[in-house]
């Protein structure tokens, strides 16, 4: 039988039928077809390995979801809106891409893109603090899939440092999407162009609540009315912005609930030695009227990211060495 790689989605295998017809037969991917190395990780309900596909000897992160534990812990909704997310954002280079789906009877497999070099914040904790030439690159890589997810209409919802994960060429492959929205794609009632970000509704209130994994990055309007929206993300990418400089976030306290407070207080200080360019970007980022944050183009063309070239470019430079 002859097969062919037909996209990089299914391969079909063409058989002949008793009158000697070909016919062909689309055959998905499966665990078979892989050679798993490594663990990555391991997440709440899942386990990412390192997998090599047999045929094309390509190299993947697959992760592993346990049917079992997803029902046991009623998470099936993440899976679906991870699942969902990942394939509305196929064609950008910040973003780990979704190859192939499959299951057996056990678990759920997403074969990804490998991030070989791990997390931002892993890189972060071994230097201290990053320069601010290292945190214009980052920062500009991370800013550049932010407006390409909210292009797509989606709202990440939980941006840190533990979500951006680094490719071989150390470049930002951000991921973790099961906790993302995606705003439908009615036309808005109103009238008005600009997505706010519908309200949550119940269920997903209590969802939004229970995915805080880590509070530092939760934007004022989640806290207050619950609501969140493309906004959101830039409340995070301001606190990640301030972490690279100062290797630190800016609202950090003894508890979740202290550091709440300092959120919705819009509490926090710069160190002495912060980048007086970077502060003011930072000042108009962490600002807790969503609707008064500076949009993402306006973040572009802040003095702070002089001399980056957004689009292709960004993505083909070389990353800066991290010292
Ligand atoms: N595409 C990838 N390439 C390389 N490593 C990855 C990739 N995706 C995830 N990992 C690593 O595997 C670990 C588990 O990731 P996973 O997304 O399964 O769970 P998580 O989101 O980190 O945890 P939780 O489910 O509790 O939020 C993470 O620490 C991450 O660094
Ligand atoms: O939506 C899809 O792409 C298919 C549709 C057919 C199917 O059965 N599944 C698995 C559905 C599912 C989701 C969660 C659990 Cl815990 C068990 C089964 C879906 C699936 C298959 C593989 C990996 C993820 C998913 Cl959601």
């Amino acid at each position: 039988d002859e097969w062919k790689e037909k996209g990089a989605a299914v391969r079909v295998r063409t058989e002949t039928d008793a009158n000697g017809r070909p016919i062909s037969k689309v055959l998905k991917k499966g665990v078979k077809d892989f050679n798993f190395g490594r663990t990555l990780g391991e997440g709440s309900y899942s386990t990412v390995l390192a997998a090599t596909d047999r045929q094309t000897l390509r190299e993947y992160a697959i992760k592993v979801l346990d049917k079992r534990h997803i029902i046991k812990e009623k998470k099936v909704k993440y899976v679906n809106i991870e699942k969902d997310t990942l394939n509305r954002l196929t064609e950008h280079p910040g973003i780990v891409r979704l190859y192939y789906t499959f299951q057996d009877e056990r678990s759920l497999y997403f074969v990804l893109d490998l991030a070989s070099n791990g997390e931002l914040l892993g890189v972060l904790k071994k230097l201290g603090s990053f320069d601010e030439e290292c945190t214009r690159f980052y920062g500009a890589q991370i800013l550049d899939s932010i407006a390409y997810m909210h292009s797509k209409g989606v709202i990440h919802r939980d941006l840190k440092p533990e979500n951006v994960l680094l490719d071989t060429q150390m470049h930002v492959k951000i991921t973790d999407f099961g906790t993302a929205k995606i705003l439908d794609t009615r036309p808005q009632q109103n009238g008005s162009g600009s997505f706010a970000g519908d309200p949550l509704d119940g269920a997903e209130v209590d969802r939004a609540m229970s995915f805080v994994g880590t509070a530092e990055y939760v934007s004022p309007e989640l806290l207050t009315d619950k609501n969140a929206c493309k906004a959101s993300d830039l409340w995070a990418f301001g606190c990640i912005i301030y972490q690279l400089l100062a290797g630190r976030p800016p609202f950090k306290a003894a508890n979740e609930y202290q550091t709440f407070q300092k959120i919705v207080g819009l509490d926090y200080q710069f160190p002495r030695e912060f980048p007086v360019v970077a502060r003011d970007l930072v000042e108009r980022l962490l600002v807790l009227d969503p609707a008064k944050r500076l949009p993402i183009e306006h973040i572009k063309n802040h003095q702070f990211f002089e001399g980056v070239t957004w689009g292709t470019g960004l993505w083909k430079q070389r990353a800066p060495r991290i010292k």
